[in-house]
Protein backbone atom coordinates (compact mmCIF):
# COMPACT_ATOMS: atom_id res chain seq x y z
CA UNK A 1 0.00 0.00 0.00
CA UNK A 2 1.26 3.86 -0.26
CA UNK A 3 3.92 3.18 -2.77
CA UNK A 4 3.97 7.14 -3.53
CA UNK A 5 6.02 7.25 -0.20
CA UNK A 6 9.63 7.60 -0.20
CA UNK A 7 11.46 4.76 1.97
CA UNK A 8 12.43 6.95 4.21
CA UNK A 9 8.82 7.49 4.93
CA UNK A 10 7.43 5.39 8.16
CA UNK A 11 3.58 4.87 8.94
CA UNK A 12 3.33 4.15 12.65
CA UNK A 13 -0.12 4.25 14.79
CA UNK A 14 -0.33 6.55 17.73
CA UNK A 15 -3.21 6.02 20.48
CA UNK A 16 -4.18 9.72 20.41
CA UNK A 17 -3.95 11.00 17.00
CA UNK A 18 -4.58 7.38 14.55
CA UNK A 19 -1.99 7.27 12.04
CA UNK A 20 1.25 9.00 11.52
CA UNK A 21 3.93 9.76 9.45
CA UNK A 22 7.73 9.75 10.16
CA UNK A 23 10.85 10.49 7.98
CA UNK A 24 13.70 8.16 9.21
CA UNK A 25 16.39 10.69 7.02
CA UNK A 26 16.42 14.66 7.16
CA UNK A 27 14.71 16.14 4.89
CA UNK A 28 16.24 20.15 3.62
CA UNK A 29 13.02 22.66 3.40
CA UNK A 30 12.08 23.32 0.43
CA UNK A 31 12.47 19.55 -0.39
CA UNK A 32 9.61 17.68 -2.08
CA UNK A 33 8.69 15.02 0.14
CA UNK A 34 6.28 12.82 -2.11
CA UNK A 35 4.26 14.01 -5.50
CA UNK A 36 0.92 12.51 -6.41
CA UNK A 37 -2.22 12.53 -8.33
CA UNK A 38 -5.48 12.81 -6.66
CA UNK A 39 -7.52 9.86 -6.63
CA UNK A 40 -10.42 11.70 -7.20
CA UNK A 41 -10.89 15.28 -7.80
CA UNK A 42 -13.95 17.80 -8.51
CA UNK A 43 -13.86 21.42 -9.54
CA UNK A 44 -16.03 23.73 -8.09
CA UNK A 45 -19.12 24.96 -9.38
CA UNK A 46 -17.65 28.74 -9.95
CA UNK A 47 -14.93 27.16 -11.73
CA UNK A 48 -16.56 24.50 -14.11
CA UNK A 49 -16.62 26.96 -16.85
CA UNK A 50 -13.00 28.15 -16.70
CA UNK A 51 -11.22 25.12 -15.37
CA UNK A 52 -11.06 21.77 -16.99
CA UNK A 53 -12.59 19.35 -15.28
CA UNK A 54 -9.71 16.61 -15.97
CA UNK A 55 -6.21 18.40 -15.43
CA UNK A 56 -7.65 21.68 -14.05
CA UNK A 57 -5.54 24.08 -16.02
CA UNK A 58 -7.27 27.70 -16.45
CA UNK A 59 -8.72 28.24 -20.01
CA UNK A 60 -6.80 29.35 -22.78
CA UNK A 61 -7.75 31.78 -25.33
CA UNK A 62 -9.53 29.28 -27.32
CA UNK A 63 -11.83 28.33 -24.18
CA UNK A 64 -12.57 25.09 -23.30
CA UNK A 65 -14.73 22.28 -25.19
CA UNK A 66 -17.34 21.47 -23.30
CA UNK A 67 -19.30 18.13 -22.92
CA UNK A 68 -22.07 17.85 -25.18
CA UNK A 69 -23.95 15.54 -23.71
CA UNK A 70 -23.91 16.90 -19.88
CA UNK A 71 -23.08 20.32 -20.99
CA UNK A 72 -21.75 20.66 -17.41
CA UNK A 73 -17.91 19.83 -17.35
CA UNK A 74 -15.60 21.65 -19.28
CA UNK A 75 -12.05 20.32 -21.05
CA UNK A 76 -8.43 22.05 -22.41
CA UNK A 77 -8.92 19.33 -25.53
CA UNK A 78 -10.12 16.09 -26.35
CA UNK A 79 -6.89 14.33 -24.86
CA UNK A 80 -8.55 15.52 -21.28
CA UNK A 81 -11.72 14.76 -22.22
CA UNK A 82 -10.76 11.06 -23.28
CA UNK A 83 -8.32 10.84 -20.15
CA UNK A 84 -11.38 11.91 -17.98
CA UNK A 85 -14.75 9.80 -19.88
CA UNK A 86 -13.67 6.26 -17.67
CA UNK A 87 -15.77 8.35 -14.66
CA UNK A 88 -17.38 10.83 -16.49
CA UNK A 89 -19.07 8.28 -18.27
CA UNK A 90 -21.26 7.75 -15.22
CA UNK A 91 -20.57 11.61 -13.92
CA UNK A 92 -22.55 12.79 -17.31
CA UNK A 93 -25.46 10.24 -16.75
CA UNK A 94 -25.72 11.61 -13.59
CA UNK A 95 -25.59 15.37 -14.35
CA UNK A 96 -28.04 14.89 -17.10
CA UNK A 97 -30.51 13.25 -14.73
CA UNK A 98 -30.03 15.95 -11.94
CA UNK A 99 -30.52 19.07 -14.44
CA UNK A 100 -34.20 16.75 -15.78
CA UNK A 101 -35.05 16.68 -12.17
CA UNK A 102 -33.95 20.00 -11.28
CA UNK A 103 -36.89 22.99 -10.59
CA UNK A 104 -35.52 25.21 -12.82
CA UNK A 105 -32.87 25.27 -15.98
CA UNK A 106 -30.81 27.58 -14.17
CA UNK A 107 -30.63 25.44 -11.15
CA UNK A 108 -26.41 24.16 -10.60
CA UNK A 109 -24.90 21.26 -10.83
CA UNK A 110 -24.45 19.68 -7.52
CA UNK A 111 -21.56 20.58 -5.32
CA UNK A 112 -17.51 19.58 -5.40
CA UNK A 113 -18.01 17.63 -2.52
CA UNK A 114 -21.13 15.54 -4.23
CA UNK A 115 -19.31 15.69 -6.94
CA UNK A 116 -15.56 14.56 -5.84
CA UNK A 117 -17.28 11.86 -3.43
CA UNK A 118 -19.35 10.51 -6.16
CA UNK A 119 -16.19 10.31 -8.22
CA UNK A 120 -14.18 8.17 -5.78
CA UNK A 121 -17.44 6.01 -5.63
CA UNK A 122 -17.61 5.12 -9.14
CA UNK A 123 -13.20 4.30 -9.14
CA UNK A 124 -14.02 1.94 -6.15
CA UNK A 125 -16.31 0.43 -8.02
CA UNK A 126 -14.99 0.19 -10.78
CA UNK A 127 -11.16 -1.24 -9.46
CA UNK A 128 -13.06 -3.64 -7.40
CA UNK A 129 -12.95 -3.72 -3.00
CA UNK A 130 -9.46 -5.47 -3.37
CA UNK A 131 -7.64 -3.13 -5.39
CA UNK A 132 -4.34 -1.28 -3.31
CA UNK A 133 -6.28 2.07 -4.22
CA UNK A 134 -9.76 0.79 -2.94
CA UNK A 135 -8.24 -0.91 0.20
CA UNK A 136 -6.24 2.70 0.78
CA UNK A 137 -9.73 4.79 0.62
CA UNK A 138 -11.57 2.45 2.66
CA UNK A 139 -8.67 2.56 5.28
CA UNK A 140 -8.74 6.26 5.87
CA UNK A 141 -10.18 7.51 9.33
CA UNK A 142 -13.68 7.94 9.56
CA UNK A 143 -15.46 9.69 12.44
CA UNK A 144 -18.96 8.01 12.31
CA UNK A 145 -19.27 6.57 15.50
CA UNK A 146 -18.24 9.68 17.60
CA UNK A 147 -19.77 12.44 15.19
CA UNK A 148 -20.31 16.18 16.78
CA UNK A 149 -24.35 17.30 16.74
CA UNK A 150 -22.96 19.83 14.54
CA UNK A 151 -21.77 17.63 11.78
CA UNK A 152 -25.42 15.90 11.88
CA UNK A 153 -26.52 18.92 9.62
CA UNK A 154 -24.16 19.02 7.03
CA UNK A 155 -24.01 15.01 6.65
CA UNK A 156 -27.39 14.61 6.39
CA UNK A 157 -27.21 17.18 3.55
CA UNK A 158 -24.58 15.10 1.61
CA UNK A 159 -26.23 12.12 2.19
CA UNK A 160 -29.60 13.20 0.82
CA UNK A 161 -27.56 14.78 -2.38
CA UNK A 162 -25.31 12.21 -2.20
CA UNK A 163 -28.35 9.41 -3.27
CA UNK A 164 -30.54 11.53 -5.21
CA UNK A 165 -27.31 12.11 -7.71
CA UNK A 166 -26.03 8.81 -7.75
CA UNK A 167 -29.46 7.59 -8.31
CA UNK A 168 -30.05 5.37 -5.28
CA UNK A 169 -33.89 4.46 -5.23
CA UNK A 170 -33.74 1.11 -2.99
CA UNK A 171 -30.99 -0.03 -0.40
CA UNK A 172 -29.94 -2.88 -2.78
CA UNK A 173 -28.75 0.13 -5.07
CA UNK A 174 -26.24 0.72 -2.66
CA UNK A 175 -24.62 -2.68 -2.54
CA UNK A 176 -22.44 -2.10 -6.51
CA UNK A 177 -20.87 0.56 -4.10
CA UNK A 178 -20.15 -1.74 -1.19
CA UNK A 179 -22.59 0.13 0.63
CA UNK A 180 -24.72 -2.78 2.73
CA UNK A 181 -26.49 0.10 4.95
CA UNK A 182 -26.99 3.48 5.92
CA UNK A 183 -24.66 3.26 8.08
CA UNK A 184 -21.81 2.33 5.52
CA UNK A 185 -23.12 5.63 3.79
CA UNK A 186 -22.79 7.95 6.57
CA UNK A 187 -19.19 5.86 7.45
CA UNK A 188 -18.04 6.62 3.68
CA UNK A 189 -19.33 10.60 3.95
CA UNK A 190 -17.40 11.12 7.39
CA UNK A 191 -13.96 9.34 5.64
CA UNK A 192 -14.27 11.47 2.70
CA UNK A 193 -15.15 15.00 4.93
CA UNK A 194 -12.40 13.61 7.36
CA UNK A 195 -9.37 13.49 4.53
CA UNK A 196 -10.79 15.79 1.72
CA UNK A 197 -7.78 19.10 0.45
CA UNK A 198 -8.60 21.99 -1.20
CA UNK A 199 -7.06 21.43 -5.25
CA UNK A 200 -5.44 24.95 -5.80
CA UNK A 201 -3.88 26.76 -8.62
CA UNK A 202 -0.07 27.85 -8.34
CA UNK A 203 -1.37 30.75 -6.23
CA UNK A 204 -3.47 29.71 -3.68
CA UNK A 205 -6.46 30.11 -4.93
CA UNK A 206 -8.80 27.61 -4.54
CA UNK A 207 -10.38 25.44 -7.09
CA UNK A 208 -11.95 22.49 -5.87
CA UNK A 209 -12.06 19.23 -3.81
CA UNK A 210 -9.63 15.96 -3.99
CA UNK A 211 -8.92 13.32 -1.84
CA UNK A 212 -5.59 11.41 -1.85
CA UNK A 213 -5.45 8.39 0.67
CA UNK A 214 -1.97 8.73 0.82
CA UNK A 215 -1.94 12.63 1.43
CA UNK A 216 -4.38 12.15 4.30
CA UNK A 217 -2.22 10.07 6.40
CA UNK A 218 -0.33 13.34 7.62
CA UNK A 219 -1.43 14.67 10.79
CA UNK A 220 -2.51 18.53 11.66
CA UNK A 221 -0.36 20.74 13.53
CA UNK A 222 -1.60 25.09 13.36
CA UNK A 223 2.86 25.16 12.99
CA UNK A 224 2.97 22.95 10.04
CA UNK A 225 6.86 21.62 8.88
CA UNK A 226 4.91 20.56 5.72
CA UNK A 227 2.51 22.28 3.40
CA UNK A 228 0.23 20.43 0.28
CA UNK A 229 1.03 23.02 -2.98
CA UNK A 230 0.13 22.33 -6.49
CA UNK A 231 2.92 24.33 -8.03
CA UNK A 232 2.22 22.72 -11.74
CA UNK A 233 5.30 22.97 -13.33
CA UNK A 234 5.97 19.46 -14.44
CA UNK A 235 7.17 19.37 -17.80
CA UNK A 236 5.49 15.91 -18.22
CA UNK A 237 2.08 15.84 -19.99
CA UNK A 238 0.05 18.03 -18.55
CA UNK A 239 -1.98 14.97 -18.40
CA UNK A 240 -0.13 14.30 -15.21
CA UNK A 241 -1.77 17.33 -13.87
CA UNK A 242 -2.94 18.40 -11.20
CA UNK A 243 -0.31 16.95 -8.98
CA UNK A 244 0.04 17.26 -5.39
CA UNK A 245 3.13 17.90 -3.44
CA UNK A 246 3.67 17.57 0.00
CA UNK A 247 6.92 19.91 0.40
CA UNK A 248 8.93 20.60 3.60
CA UNK A 249 8.48 24.45 4.64
CA UNK A 250 11.61 24.06 7.17
CA UNK A 251 14.33 21.10 8.21
CA UNK A 252 12.67 18.34 9.34
CA UNK A 253 14.65 15.38 11.39
CA UNK A 254 14.56 11.92 12.02
CA UNK A 255 12.27 10.73 14.14
CA UNK A 256 10.20 13.96 13.82
CA UNK A 257 6.37 13.92 12.38
CA UNK A 258 5.67 15.29 8.97
CA UNK A 259 2.81 17.60 9.35
CA UNK A 260 0.65 20.00 7.41
CA UNK A 261 -2.10 22.17 8.39
CA UNK A 262 -5.79 21.80 7.65
CA UNK A 263 -6.93 25.27 8.27
CA UNK A 264 -5.98 28.89 7.69
CA UNK A 265 -3.68 28.81 10.46
CA UNK A 266 -4.12 33.01 10.65
CA UNK A 267 -7.22 32.37 13.18
CA UNK A 268 -6.87 32.58 16.32
CA UNK A 269 -6.90 29.59 19.04
CA UNK A 270 -10.67 29.89 19.28
CA UNK A 271 -11.51 29.63 15.75
CA UNK A 272 -8.77 27.26 14.74
CA UNK A 273 -10.18 24.62 17.10
CA UNK A 274 -13.46 25.18 16.50
CA UNK A 275 -12.78 24.30 12.74
CA UNK A 276 -10.97 21.70 13.60
CA UNK A 277 -13.42 20.14 16.17
CA UNK A 278 -16.36 20.63 13.76
CA UNK A 279 -14.90 19.07 10.63
CA UNK A 280 -11.63 16.70 11.93
CA UNK A 281 -13.37 15.81 15.08
CA UNK A 282 -10.18 16.41 17.42
CA UNK A 283 -8.84 19.05 19.61
CA UNK A 284 -5.61 20.21 18.90
CA UNK A 285 -2.58 20.08 21.30
CA UNK A 286 0.19 21.50 18.81
CA UNK A 287 2.53 24.32 20.98
CA UNK A 288 0.53 27.04 19.49
CA UNK A 289 -2.98 25.89 20.41
CA UNK A 290 -1.78 25.05 23.99
CA UNK A 291 0.55 28.14 24.64
CA UNK A 292 -0.47 30.30 27.09
CA UNK A 293 2.45 33.39 25.50
CA UNK A 294 1.07 36.48 23.55
CA UNK A 295 -0.77 35.27 20.29
CA UNK A 296 -0.37 38.09 17.49
CA UNK A 297 -3.21 36.57 16.39
CA UNK A 298 -5.40 37.99 19.07
CA UNK A 299 -3.66 40.78 20.70
CA UNK A 300 -3.35 44.67 20.41
CA UNK A 301 -0.48 46.96 20.32
CA UNK A 302 0.59 48.65 23.65
CA UNK A 303 -2.10 51.64 24.54
CA UNK A 304 1.31 54.18 25.25
CA UNK A 305 2.56 52.96 21.75
CA UNK A 306 5.82 51.40 23.66
CA UNK A 307 6.69 49.12 20.37
CA UNK A 308 4.88 46.38 23.00
CA UNK A 309 1.38 44.16 22.79
CA UNK A 310 -1.12 43.11 24.87
CA UNK A 311 -3.09 40.31 24.60
CA UNK A 312 -6.94 40.51 23.29
CA UNK A 313 -8.55 41.39 26.57
CA UNK A 314 -12.22 39.29 26.50
CA UNK A 315 -15.32 39.29 28.71
CA UNK A 316 -13.01 36.87 31.28
CA UNK A 317 -9.99 38.77 30.94
CA UNK A 318 -11.04 42.62 30.62
CA UNK A 319 -7.61 43.54 32.22
CA UNK A 320 -4.85 43.31 29.79
CA UNK A 321 -1.09 45.31 30.18
CA UNK A 322 1.36 45.81 27.66
CA UNK A 323 3.87 42.53 28.25
CA UNK A 324 6.87 45.31 28.09
CA UNK A 325 5.67 48.44 29.75
CA UNK A 326 3.15 46.86 31.65
CA UNK A 327 0.53 50.06 30.71
CA UNK A 328 -3.02 48.67 31.13
CA UNK A 329 -5.73 48.70 28.12
CA UNK A 330 -8.21 51.25 29.22
CA UNK A 331 -10.03 50.94 25.89
CA UNK A 332 -11.43 47.45 26.61
CA UNK A 333 -14.98 48.19 25.37
CA UNK A 334 -13.82 49.64 22.27
CA UNK A 335 -11.16 46.71 21.56
CA UNK A 336 -14.24 44.18 21.64
CA UNK A 337 -16.92 46.39 20.12
CA UNK A 338 -13.79 46.83 17.01
CA UNK A 339 -13.67 42.79 16.78
CA UNK A 340 -17.44 41.88 16.62
CA UNK A 341 -18.12 44.33 14.14
CA UNK A 342 -14.69 43.73 11.68
CA UNK A 343 -15.62 39.49 12.39
CA UNK A 344 -19.23 40.03 11.57
CA UNK A 345 -18.21 42.90 8.45
CA UNK A 346 -15.58 40.12 7.41
CA UNK A 347 -18.01 37.47 6.68
CA UNK A 348 -20.10 39.87 4.77
CA UNK A 349 -17.22 40.82 2.98
CA UNK A 350 -16.12 37.76 1.66
CA UNK A 351 -19.82 36.67 1.07
CA UNK A 352 -20.33 39.25 -1.54
CA UNK A 353 -16.82 39.29 -2.76
CA UNK A 354 -17.75 37.84 -6.24
CA UNK A 355 -21.49 38.84 -6.15
CA UNK A 356 -21.04 42.55 -5.20
CA UNK A 357 -17.15 43.54 -5.16
CA UNK A 358 -18.40 47.23 -4.58
CA UNK A 359 -20.04 46.48 -1.51
CA UNK A 360 -17.74 44.22 -0.16
CA UNK A 361 -14.47 46.73 -0.74
CA UNK A 362 -17.20 49.86 1.35
CA UNK A 363 -16.97 47.17 4.07
CA UNK A 364 -13.32 46.54 4.40
CA UNK A 365 -12.28 50.39 3.50
CA UNK A 366 -14.86 51.68 6.53
CA UNK A 367 -13.98 48.63 8.75
CA UNK A 368 -9.83 48.87 8.40
CA UNK A 369 -9.65 52.14 9.85
CA UNK A 370 -11.84 51.61 12.70
CA UNK A 371 -9.78 48.46 13.91
CA UNK A 372 -6.64 49.73 13.28
CA UNK A 373 -7.76 52.98 15.48
CA UNK A 374 -8.92 50.58 18.17
CA UNK A 375 -4.85 48.94 18.62
CA UNK A 376 -5.28 46.06 16.55
CA UNK A 377 -1.80 45.43 14.73
CA UNK A 378 -1.71 43.99 11.33
CA UNK A 379 -1.06 39.98 12.07
CA UNK A 380 -4.47 39.98 14.45
CA UNK A 381 -7.64 38.61 13.41
CA UNK A 382 -10.16 39.86 12.14
CA UNK A 383 -7.80 42.80 10.77
CA UNK A 384 -5.14 40.47 8.60
CA UNK A 385 -8.18 38.85 6.87
CA UNK A 386 -9.49 42.21 6.38
CA UNK A 387 -6.72 43.50 5.05
CA UNK A 388 -5.89 40.16 2.65
CA UNK A 389 -9.40 40.69 1.31
CA UNK A 390 -8.99 44.70 0.61
CA UNK A 391 -5.71 43.77 -1.28
CA UNK A 392 -7.63 41.26 -3.53
CA UNK A 393 -10.14 43.88 -4.25
CA UNK A 394 -8.53 46.62 -4.71
CA UNK A 395 -6.16 44.90 -7.64
CA UNK A 396 -9.19 43.23 -9.11
CA UNK A 397 -11.12 46.78 -9.74
CA UNK A 398 -7.39 48.91 -10.85
CA UNK A 399 -8.61 51.10 -12.83
CA UNK A 400 -8.55 51.98 -16.98
CA UNK A 401 -5.89 53.88 -16.78
CA UNK A 402 -4.34 53.05 -13.83
CA UNK A 403 -3.83 55.89 -11.22
CA UNK A 404 -0.47 56.07 -9.10
CA UNK A 405 -3.64 56.89 -5.85
CA UNK A 406 -4.91 53.61 -6.55
CA UNK A 407 -1.89 51.88 -7.29
CA UNK A 408 -0.78 53.58 -4.04
CA UNK A 409 -3.49 52.14 -1.79
CA UNK A 410 -2.76 48.75 -3.20
CA UNK A 411 0.89 49.36 -2.27
CA UNK A 412 0.01 49.90 1.50
CA UNK A 413 -2.16 47.59 1.70
CA UNK A 414 -0.34 44.77 0.26
CA UNK A 415 2.48 46.31 2.69
CA UNK A 416 0.44 45.66 5.84
CA UNK A 417 -0.68 42.05 4.54
CA UNK A 418 3.13 40.88 4.59
CA UNK A 419 3.88 42.64 7.82
CA UNK A 420 0.27 40.82 9.34
CA UNK A 421 1.89 37.33 7.63
CA UNK A 422 5.33 37.87 8.78
CA UNK A 423 4.49 37.85 12.64
CA UNK A 424 2.62 34.05 11.91
CA UNK A 425 4.68 32.42 9.44
CA UNK A 426 7.93 31.08 8.88
CA UNK A 427 9.94 32.41 6.63
CA UNK A 428 9.47 30.12 3.10
CA UNK A 429 5.94 29.62 4.27
CA UNK A 430 4.15 29.67 0.53
CA UNK A 431 0.94 32.21 1.79
CA UNK A 432 3.89 34.57 3.17
CA UNK A 433 6.12 34.11 -0.40
CA UNK A 434 3.04 34.65 -2.27
CA UNK A 435 2.05 37.72 -0.70
CA UNK A 436 5.84 39.01 -0.86
CA UNK A 437 6.10 38.25 -4.82
CA UNK A 438 2.29 39.74 -4.91
CA UNK A 439 3.89 43.53 -3.21
CA UNK A 440 7.20 43.07 -4.80
CA UNK A 441 5.32 43.03 -8.48
CA UNK A 442 3.11 45.87 -7.25
CA UNK A 443 5.97 48.23 -6.77
CA UNK A 444 7.31 47.26 -10.40
CA UNK A 445 4.35 48.59 -12.25
CA UNK A 446 4.89 51.60 -14.30
CA UNK A 447 3.84 54.42 -11.85
CA UNK A 448 1.52 56.19 -13.49
CA UNK A 449 2.51 59.59 -12.30
CA UNK A 450 6.06 59.18 -10.64
CA UNK A 451 6.62 61.87 -7.42
CA UNK A 452 9.75 64.17 -8.73
CA UNK A 453 10.90 64.49 -5.27
CA UNK A 454 11.60 61.69 -3.41
CA UNK A 455 11.17 62.18 0.30
CA UNK A 456 12.56 59.18 2.03
CA UNK A 457 9.81 59.53 4.41
CA UNK A 458 6.76 58.82 1.93
CA UNK A 459 5.86 55.32 1.52
CA UNK A 460 6.02 53.98 -1.27
CA UNK A 461 8.54 55.39 -2.82
CA UNK A 462 8.99 56.25 -6.71
CA UNK A 463 11.22 56.34 -9.40
CA UNK A 464 14.51 54.57 -8.95
CA UNK A 465 14.23 53.58 -4.90
CA UNK A 466 10.70 52.02 -6.08
CA UNK A 467 12.35 49.95 -8.55
CA UNK A 468 14.90 48.47 -5.97
CA UNK A 469 12.48 47.81 -3.14
CA UNK A 470 10.67 46.06 -5.71
CA UNK A 471 13.78 44.06 -7.20
CA UNK A 472 14.86 43.41 -3.03
CA UNK A 473 11.36 42.13 -2.38
CA UNK A 474 10.93 39.81 -5.32
CA UNK A 475 14.49 38.64 -4.48
CA UNK A 476 13.14 37.61 -0.79
CA UNK A 477 10.11 36.15 -2.63
CA UNK A 478 11.88 34.14 -4.77
CA UNK A 479 14.24 32.55 -1.86
CA UNK A 480 10.89 31.87 0.64
CA UNK A 481 8.66 30.57 -3.23
CA UNK A 482 11.92 28.37 -3.65
CA UNK A 483 10.89 27.02 -0.47
CA UNK A 484 7.25 26.85 -0.08
CA UNK A 485 6.70 25.50 -3.44
CA UNK A 486 10.13 23.27 -3.79
CA UNK A 487 13.21 23.78 -5.17
CA UNK A 488 13.35 21.23 -8.27
CA UNK A 489 9.78 22.90 -8.52
CA UNK A 490 12.00 26.53 -9.15
CA UNK A 491 9.29 28.10 -6.35
CA UNK A 492 5.99 27.17 -9.06
CA UNK A 493 4.95 28.72 -11.71
CA UNK A 494 5.19 32.32 -9.38
CA UNK A 495 8.33 31.44 -8.81
CA UNK A 496 9.66 31.05 -12.41
CA UNK A 497 7.65 34.37 -13.23
CA UNK A 498 9.47 35.83 -10.26
CA UNK A 499 12.94 34.85 -11.74
CA UNK A 500 11.90 36.55 -14.78
CA UNK A 501 10.93 40.06 -13.52
CA UNK A 502 14.16 40.07 -11.02
CA UNK A 503 16.26 39.63 -14.18
CA UNK A 504 14.36 42.42 -16.02
CA UNK A 505 14.39 45.02 -12.56
CA UNK A 506 18.03 44.45 -13.04
CA UNK A 507 18.21 45.65 -16.50
CA UNK A 508 15.80 48.75 -15.91
CA UNK A 509 17.59 49.60 -12.93
CA UNK A 510 20.61 49.56 -14.84
CA UNK A 511 19.22 51.26 -17.52
CA UNK A 512 17.70 53.79 -14.88
CA UNK A 513 21.12 54.43 -13.61
CA UNK A 514 22.58 54.91 -16.46
CA UNK A 515 20.49 57.37 -17.38
CA UNK A 516 20.97 59.43 -14.62
CA UNK A 517 24.60 59.13 -14.95
CA UNK A 518 24.05 60.31 -18.56
CA UNK A 519 22.22 63.26 -17.93
CA UNK A 520 24.49 64.26 -14.62
CA UNK A 521 27.89 64.11 -17.09
CA UNK A 522 25.67 66.04 -19.82
CA UNK A 523 24.72 68.83 -16.92
CA UNK A 524 28.27 70.83 -16.54
CA UNK A 525 28.59 70.98 -20.45
CA UNK A 526 25.16 72.03 -21.01
CA UNK A 527 26.00 74.59 -18.53
CA UNK A 528 29.16 75.60 -20.17
C1 LIG B 1 -6.45 13.28 7.40
S1 LIG B 1 -6.59 12.24 8.77
C2 LIG B 1 -4.92 12.07 9.27
C3 LIG B 1 -4.50 10.62 9.38
C4 LIG B 1 -5.17 9.90 10.49
N1 LIG B 1 -4.42 10.03 11.70
C5 LIG B 1 -5.39 8.42 10.16
O1 LIG B 1 -5.20 7.60 11.05
O2 LIG B 1 -5.79 8.11 9.05
C6 LIG B 1 -7.31 13.36 9.90
C7 LIG B 1 -7.68 12.77 11.23
O3 LIG B 1 -6.50 12.43 11.96
C8 LIG B 1 -6.64 12.80 13.34
N2 LIG B 1 -5.67 13.89 13.63
C9 LIG B 1 -4.96 14.59 12.72
N3 LIG B 1 -4.15 15.48 13.32
C10 LIG B 1 -4.37 15.35 14.64
C11 LIG B 1 -3.85 16.02 15.79
N4 LIG B 1 -2.95 16.98 15.68
N5 LIG B 1 -4.31 15.63 17.00
C12 LIG B 1 -5.25 14.66 17.12
N6 LIG B 1 -5.79 13.99 16.07
C13 LIG B 1 -5.35 14.34 14.84
C14 LIG B 1 -8.06 13.30 13.52
O4 LIG B 1 -8.86 12.22 13.92
C15 LIG B 1 -8.43 13.74 12.12
O5 LIG B 1 -9.81 13.70 11.88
Amino acid sequence: MYSELPDFIEIRQSEETGRVIWTQSPIRAGSAIFVTKPYAAASSSSKLTSYCSYCFEQTGMNGLRRCTKCRVTHYCDFNCQTNDWAIHKHECASLQNWSKAAPSSDYPPPSDAIRCLSRMLWKMRKQGPYARQTREIASMQSHRSSLKPSAYESHTYLAHSLVQYLGLSSPGDMEQYSLSSAADLVDTISRFVTNTFTVTDPTLIPLGAAVSPVVALINHSCDPNAVVVFPRVSTDPKVQEPLMQVIAIRDIYPGEEVLTSYIDATLPTNLRQQALNETYNFECNCHLCTSTGLDPRASLNCPKNCGGSCPLPSDEHALVRCSKCKSVVRSVDAALDALRVGQEGLDKANNLQFEDPGKSIRLTTNLIPILTSAGFPPSAHPLLGLTRLHQQLLTSSFPNPLTQEHLDETIHTATTNVAGLTALFREGHPVLALALAELGKLLAVDEPSPRTTNKSVIYPPSGLPRLKLAYETLLRARKMLLIGFGVTNEGGQVGKEVREMIVALEKEIGVFRQGVKNVLEDTPKLKA
